[in-house]
């Protein structure tokens, strides 16, 4: 589901990254939220960046989720330029597996949040599960389903292990 009148903007900076971001997408999916994807980077798109973060809540998303690898700049800038809640996806990348991703988006000076999940589609599914949480808040619907969604997860975990699972 892609709309252009989206609650969740799903931003990320490079194709590579939808591999990771897809699980966001997938999750918000499942919980019928409605969201858009966009490449967008602060480095090979700053302009792209510049004018998605400046419009963003004008444009009507009420969440932005942000993955980045590397030297992940995209949360924090995205956050830098917009009053809406920013929840940065680490993407993992090849040298570093990640870790480089995570600090680069943990580590924001105070006044510029950015929540930042696990490495990898861990946190592409969390960072969707929040902006659901977020949205429940005000959709007793959408509170229902995420009821629905967690029972469903703990319905599937089985008590005992099989050895062909
Ligand atoms: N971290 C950023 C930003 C940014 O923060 O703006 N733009 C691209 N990238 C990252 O570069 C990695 C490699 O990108 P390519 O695979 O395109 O070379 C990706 O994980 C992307 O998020």
């Amino acid at each position: 589901m892609t709309d252009t009148q989206a609650d969740v903007a799903i931003i990320m900076g490079s194709q590579s990254d939808w591999a990771t971001m897809r699980h966001a997408a997938e999750t918000l999916a499942a919980l019928g939220v409605s969201y858009k994807s966009l490449i967008i980077s602060a480095h090979r798109t700053p302009q792209r960046l510049y004018d998605f973060a400046t419009g963003a809540k004008a444009a009507g998303y009420k969440i932005v989720v942000a993955g980045a690898g590397g030297a992940a700049h995209l949360p924090g800038m995205a956050a830098s330029m917009t009053p809406l809640p920013v929840f940065g996806v680490p993407v993992e990348s090849k040298a570093l597996s990640g870790q480089d991703s995570l600090l680069s988006i943990v580590q924001m000076p105070a006044g510029v949040p950015v929540g930042t999940m696990a490495i990898g589609k861990a946190g592409a599914v969390n960072a969707a599960l929040l902006a659901a949480a977020v949205l429940a808040l005000d959709d007793a619907e959408l509170a229902g389903r995420l009821d629905a969604w967690r029972a469903q997860q703990t319905q599937n975990v089985a008590l005992e292990p099989k050895d062909d699972a």
